[in-house]
């Protein structure tokens, strides 16, 4: 990086690795335990018992993450607390504490800030998070709010991007798309603080996934526990850019099966009453918190059968590849590349 270039001109990953290559030994971190350290959900370290920590953080940042049309002050306390989770659940880990570190603009009442923490706690409860501490700050203009999750695994089997093999096949644990159209629908609409009521029904599941994504734990903890999962990812930043960093940290290709992937009806239904293809949200979306993994031939029916009996759905998109990158075999068995476009913070 060049002193004074933009950050327009960066892409997010090549930032992080910019601001943090060579910057500490092997040595160091091996001294110190560090099991895996930047470049995953979470990292995990070694601790003097037998298991191991995991620990993450995301940030939920005003007009970048939310705004007053397309969220409710409980669901953004609730998202910015479920897509840590996710990250936990991305490395089949149990999530443990939280921290919390909050930066306020003063148009923020209090009220609001309740609001916030209802649902904060209400996602914290739900999966038996303790809230240990954060930090309090004021903010120039928007509201940040940004929370630590430490977690624990077993120890050695947490789920990395990095083990993908060749024939592998490549699941997903649910829809995806529907977080995007959900956050198109809701910029169109543009109304402040647009109760579930006041949403017709067809667009509810679209709405509901964008503002309370359900963080995949249970499915986390049932291919971790499995000990047949390779390689996992959460899906933050849209289906191609999820795939993309396993293969590049598994050094393989997916291909994905374009009549495999799921497509939520009110996905297509939204999708036929816009003009947009479904598979646009799905593959450059983001924000499902699903997960993306993939797990050998041999072993696809005992998961199977796992995610069935507690109720999860687990559908299989693709197979891994020896060609590197991202591929897409279409109805027709012609097969294009799939850039990786997604989420990206400066471009
Ligand atoms: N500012 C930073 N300094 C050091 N590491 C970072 C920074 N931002 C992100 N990372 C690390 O880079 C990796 C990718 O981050 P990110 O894309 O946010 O992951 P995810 O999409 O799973 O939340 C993670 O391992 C994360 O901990
Ligand atoms: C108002 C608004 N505009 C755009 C988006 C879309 N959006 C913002 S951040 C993001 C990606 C996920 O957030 P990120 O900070 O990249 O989380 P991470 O990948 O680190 O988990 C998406 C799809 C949104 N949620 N709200
Ligand atoms: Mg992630
Ligand atoms: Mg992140
Ligand atoms: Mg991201």
């Amino acid at each position: 990086m060049l002193v004074g270039d933009s950050l327009s001109s960066l892409d997010e990953f090549a930032l992080i690795q910019s601001l943090n290559y060579k910057k500490q030994s092997n040595n160091f971190h091996n001294k110190l335990g560090v099991i895996k350290g930047i470049g995953d959900d979470a990292a995990v370290v070694q601790t003097r018992s037998g298991s191991q920590l995991v620990m993450t953080c995301d940030t939920m940042v005003e007009t970048i993450h939310f705004n007053p049309y397309t969220m409710l002050d409980e669901d953004v306390g609730y998202k910015a607390m479920a897509s840590n989770l996710s990250d936990i659940a991305a490395m089949g880990a149990i999530p443990k504490y939280a921290l919390i570190s909050l930066s306020i603009p003063k148009h923020y009442s209090t009220f609001r800030l309740k609001k916030i923490y209802k649902g904060l706690y209400e996602c914290a409860n739900y999966f038996e998070i303790a809230v240990i501490g954060g930090d309090t700050t004021k903010s120039p203009k928007h509201l940040n709010i940004s929370i630590t999750l430490v977690g624990e695994v077993e120890s050695n089997q947490a789920l990395f991007r990095s083990n993908a093999k060749v024939n592998d096949l490549v699941f997903t644990t649910g829809y995806l798309g529907c977080s995007a159209a959900g956050l198109d629908y809701l910029l169109k609409v543009k109304q402040k603080q647009l109760m579930l009521g006041q949403i017709p029904m067809n667009f509810l599941p679209l709405v509901k996934q964008h503002r309370r994504p359900t963080p995949q734990i249970k499915a986390g903890r049932i291919l971790l526990q499995s000990r047949r999962c390779h390689a996992l990812n959460d899906v933050s930043d849209g289906l191609s850019s999820e795939a993309s960093e396993i293969c590049e940290a598994s050094n393989v290709g997916f291909l994905f099966d374009e009549v495999k992937l799921p497509i939520h009806p009110q996905l297509r239904e939204y999708g036929q009453l816009i003009g947009k293809s479904p598979l646009d949200w799905i593959m450059y979306g983001g924000e499902d918190y699903q997960l993306l993994g993939t797990v050998s031939k041999a072993d696809v029916v005992h998961i199977q059968n796992r995610f069935q009996q507690e109720g999860i759905p687990f559908f299989i998109v693709g197979e891994v590849v020896a060609q590197k990158g991202v591929q897409m075999k279409d109805a027709y068995g012609n097969i294009k590349k799939i850039h990786k476009k997604g989420y990206n913070h400066f471009n």
